[in-house]
């Protein structure tokens, strides 16, 4: 009897799960999806036209193209910064444009966010910064504790933890923000000309811990001008060219 009530359990679980799998859109499968996405600033005559990209979990992405050719408004849409004038934004499962407010702000839980400028709260030290994220979200302060450190040894700064950013040099400040942008543990992480104020050598180590965190399964978008980058790390690259973006696959790239 009781062998069968479990079987029977497990049956109706495991036909739940089937069910699940086959009802799910398409969609749900993609971290970022960007179906006919337009938008338009009148102002500055400025047009992203009929943007197509899909991403899956553990995807990399450059996004490249000239000074004003869209990349930071393409990265505004993904993050809810901006809305789309026309198509779809799908960001870990959810319709952006559709947000606003509080369910907003859950969203971008599920994603990090990484400035050119870093960002950082200067009156504030690089644990201060970065176990803020999760102050605000309510999170305990033991269950802050014990992430903080391994973040800050994920991108190197274990032993700057007391450090206020002006006592940081520019990549040392870039790795804090990124510890801040991934102590919540996003799905997605977009980073927005992260290496831009960054010599060679700082550029590359904070491109190394990108895909180290890639390969850690986050999805992650890199908007560069730098060929330099590009060459270094072989991944698919987006152009973005006269409002259109193509996609180079990575063993194309050259
Ligand atoms: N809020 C806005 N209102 C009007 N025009 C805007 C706005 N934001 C950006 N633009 C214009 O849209 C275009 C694209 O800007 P965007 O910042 O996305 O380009 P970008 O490729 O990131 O440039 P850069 O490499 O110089 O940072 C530019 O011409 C810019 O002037």
């Amino acid at each position: 009897m009781t062998q069968a009530t479990f079987s029977t359990r497990t049956m109706s679980s495991t036909f739940k799960r089937l069910k699940a799998q086959v009802d799910t859109p398409a969609h749900a499968h993609y971290t970022v999806q960007l179906k006919n996405v337009c938008k338009v600033y009148p102002q500055t005559r400025f047009n992203l036209l009929d943007i197509n990209l899909t991403l899956k979990q553990g995807d990399f992405l450059f996004v490249t193209g000239a000074s004003g050719a869209g990349k930071t408004t393409l990265m505004k849409l993904m993050y809810g910064a901006e809305q789309a004038d026309r198509g779809e934004v799908r960001v870990v499962g959810t319709n952006v444009g559709l947000l606003k407010g509080n369910r907003l702000s859950h969203l971008r839980r599920k994603l990090g966010v990484v400035f050119q400028d870093y960002k950082l709260i200067p009156r504030w030290t690089v644990a201060e910064n970065v176990a803020f994220v999760l102050r605000s979200q309510g999170v305990p302060k033991a269950e802050i504790d014990r992430r903080l450190y391994p973040t800050l040894k994920l991108v190197g700064l274990q032993q700057r933890a007391d450090c206020f950013p002006s006592q940081l040099s520019g990549g040392e400040q870039q790795r804090a923000s990124i510890a801040r942008a991934i102590v919540g543990s996003p799905k997605l992480l977009l980073a927005d000309e992260p290496t831009g104020n960054l010599d060679q050598d700082n550029a590359l180590q904070v491109l190394g811990i990108l895909k180290k965190l890639n390969s850690l399964g986050i999805t992650v978008v890199v908007t560069t001008h730098d060929m330099g980058l590009i060459q270094a790390v072989k991944a698919p690259v987006a152009q973005l060219d006269q409002g259109r973006l193509q996609v180079v696959p990575a063993e194309q790239v050259i």
